[in-house]
């Protein structure tokens, strides 16, 4: 179980204290497959950081099973369950695709295990296993592959940073076979930022954060329709809106 109490995060801009998370307080139940959505600037992608340990909160508290990890640093976080796909993947030059699932499966895989997981992100595996994640690879390439390694994780509790960002009209269609598939073989926590209908009508629970505070959390019935009319209905009909042109 993961609980954020009373949690607040500061930054200084230009002199100033600027407010991000406000006293935001929060429990994820084990076995959820949450789903956080909200407006713009609402403070979700600083929320996911701070759990997982990325910037330290300026008050409040971050309970993990029980355990008390406000002052734990991101690897000792990641060794107690903690994993984290960022909304921006980063590069790893030098290392090959291989390699990076291996480190994040914490074994030596086989290359026809590490191809798996590739194709669960719909990545045709042989075209990619021996290619280094650098640049050389695109946005939604990166993110396909940065989702795949916290898949082979495994870990208690898993955090995906808007997994549809990037990622073009027809792979997002796979991706929400990915984490259907998620949903229904992880043993673990899942708690995904996202924006998209597809994605929360997946969720057992939404949490809405809005200026920084839990605007509303419940169950996928009670809070989804609340949600028609606001952003995140707005852009899922955008996204329709595009493949309609696209398909014409
Ligand atoms: N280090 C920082 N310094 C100043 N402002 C920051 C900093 N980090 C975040 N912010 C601001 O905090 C607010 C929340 O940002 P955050 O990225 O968490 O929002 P979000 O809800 O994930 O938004 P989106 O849906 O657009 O991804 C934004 O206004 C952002 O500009």
């Amino acid at each position: 179980m993961l609980e954020l109490k009373n949690v607040t995060y500061d930054v200084i801009e230009d002199g100033k204290t600027k407010r991000i998370i406000d006293h935001l307080n929060l429990t994820i139940d084990d076995g959820k497959f949450v789903v956080i959505t909200g407006p713009n600037g609402g403070g979700k992608s600083t929320l996911a950081k701070l759990i997982m340990g990325i910037g330290q909160i300026t008050e409040g508290q971050i309970l993990f099973d029980g355990v008390d990890i406000t002052e734990k640093n991101i690897t000792e976080r990641a060794n107690l369950g903690l994993s984290f796909a960022l909304q921006q993947p980063v590069t790893f030059k030098g290392i090959k695709v291989i390699d990076l699932l291996r480190l994040a499966a914490g074994e030596r895989i086989s290359v026809s295990e590490a191809c798996d997981y590739l194709s669960k992100v719909g990545l045709c595996a042989k075209e990619y296993i021996d290619r280094e994640v650098n640049s050389s690879l695109s946005g939604g390439e990166l993110k396909r592959i940065e989702i795949a390694t916290v898949i082979a994780r495994k870990t208690k509790f898993s955090i995906f940073d808007e997994p549809e960002a990037g990622i073009d009209l027809w792979s997002f269609q796979n991706l929400i076979h990915v984490f259907e598939n998620i949903r229904k073989t992880i043993n673990g926590t899942v708690l995904i930022i996202s924006h998209q209908e597809r994605i929360l009508n997946i969720a057992d629970e939404i949490v809405v954060i809005q200026d920084g505070k839990v605007k509303k959390h419940g169950s996928k019935d009670e809070v989804f329709p609340e949600l028609l009319g606001t952003s995140s209905a707005i852009n899922t009909a955008c996204s329709k809106l595009n493949e309609e042109v696209s398909t014409c």
